[in-house]
């Protein structure tokens, strides 16, 4: 922008020409705007970060918080509540300081490589079963309705030890709990009030008979002062793995799959070399030009991001699939490789909050992918890329629906 010229303010989220494209502007931005004014759904505004470098220095530090609630901080989306960022699911756990190290390392330590690996075969077995769903309809079939959204609800419900005929139960719960622009107030507070309630009676009888899950681990575990967490923040534990790992997942498979078949030549490498798989999972999750509105985080106190100063009570939002496509970090990175190492991408965050169940979705998305190639080598997309339609609800983005054939 030259001197003179009124500073702009741009929409966000920005659109896209198309589907699985990203927005051109996020090229524009990173060169000559990387600190940008946007308006947010709600009106309010925010300060957009596109690089890498600004994106993972304002996620690494404590200085921008999460707590969109408070007052003065921006709302995101334009329903009453502000969404799932402003709203109480995201108060009910320690967000900050010790109390959320502590909770931190208890839930973290039990998403070992070794424990990844012997969830692997179970996960596995999902895809099959519902794959054998997918094909007996035949074809076409929408591969996120079919494979996409159920798997990863059904892996968090053997992770809390729940039983296979209560995991519809938990799919509506989390599409609710999620989807704060499709359902009504009251369906949203009833879908809350009966998991938690769910939730809190399965925790008792899970006290009396513990299984090898990681519900009835916390239960038993305690913190580094000896401490074993309260049965509310078992609950909030239980709905945040539900909420943080439901939605994000199925997103991934629905894009990542879109992302392979799109140019089939990317399929077909895949056919030909499987010890690509682990790799072209990362770059699917950089790739992903679709990730919804990035993370919201707020300052308090003024600060600087690069060479640019934030005033303080700036509502910032990191863009991890702009910065995921940044050329100072990732050559050529409008191109998907499927080799690409090593692949620093930024879409599990970074920093104190992080994604904790990364090496989980790795690990489904890595599972689905394999067996994807085994069952069904000659899949392609059923529509024309140019059909495929995106999501536009918040917060997490993605595509409506996967229509594949075989
Ligand atoms: C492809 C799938 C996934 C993506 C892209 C993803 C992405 C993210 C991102 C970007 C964050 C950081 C949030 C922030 O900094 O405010 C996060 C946090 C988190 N994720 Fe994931 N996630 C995925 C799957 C999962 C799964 C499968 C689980 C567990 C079942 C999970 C559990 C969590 C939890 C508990 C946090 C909060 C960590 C904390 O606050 O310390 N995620 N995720």
């Amino acid at each position: 922008m030259g001197a003179g010229e009124p500073e702009e303010v741009l929409d966000y989220p920005i659109p896209s020409p198309a589907a699985l494209e990203p927005p051109p502007e996020w090229a524009r931005l990173r060169d000559r705007c990387p600190v940008a004014r946007v308006t947010l759904p709600s009106g309010d505004e925010a300060s957009l970060l596109t690089r890498y470098a600004d994106v993972k220095q304002a996620l690494s530090d404590p200085r921008f918080s999460r707590r969109l609630t408070a007052k003065g901080a921006a709302r995101i989306a334009d329903s009453e509540s502000g969404g799932v960022f402003s709203s109480d699911t995201t108060d009910a756990l320690p967000q900050s300081g010790q109390g959320h190290l502590k909770w931190r390392r208890m839930v973290g330590r039990w998403f070992t490589a070794k424990r990844m690996a012997a969830l692997r075969p179970g996960i596995e077995e999902i895809a099959h079963r519902l794959l054998d769903d997918m094909v007996k309809s035949g074809p076409p079939a929408d591969l996120k309705a079919g494979l996409g959204f159920p798997l990863p609800v059904w892996v968090i419900c053997t992770l809390l030890g729940v039983p296979d005929s209560d995991r519809d139960r938990f799919a509506y719960w989390s599409d609710t709990m999620l989807n704060l622009t499709r359902y009504g107030d009251d369906e949203i507070s009833q879908a809350q009030a009966a998991f938690a309630a769910y939730l809190g009676s399965h925790i008792e009888a899970k006290r009396s008979a513990p299984g090898d899950d990681l519900l009835s681990e916390l239960i038993t575990a305690t913190d580094s002062d000896g401490e074993r967490l309260s049965d509310a923040t078992l609950v909030a534990t239980g709905k945040a793995l539900l909420v943080a790992g439901h939605e994000t997942t199925a997103t991934m498979i629905g894009e990542m799959v879109a992302m392979l078949l799109s140019d089939r030549r990317r399929w077909k490498r895949l056919l030909a070399d499987r010890s690509l798989v682990r790799t072209a999972v990362e770059e699917a999750l950089r790739f992903d030009a679709n990730p919804g509105i990035g993370l919201p985080r707020y300052i308090s106190e003024d600060t600087e991001i690069g060479e640019h100063s934030l005033a303080a009570g700036t509502t910032v939002m990191c863009s991890m699939a702009a910065a995921n496509r940044d050329v100072a970090v990732f050559a050529n990175a409008a191109d998907m490789d499927l080799g690409r190492s090593p692949n620093t991408h930024l879409a599990f965050g970074s920093g104190a909050h992080s994604c904790l169940g990364q090496a989980l979705a790795r690990t489904e998305l890595q599972a689905v992918l394999t067996v994807l190639l085994d069952r069904l080598p000659s899949l392609e997309l059923a529509v024309d890329v140019a059909e495929l339609r995106r999501v536009e609800g918040l917060p997490v983005g993605g595509l409506r629906e996967v229509p594949v054939r075989w």
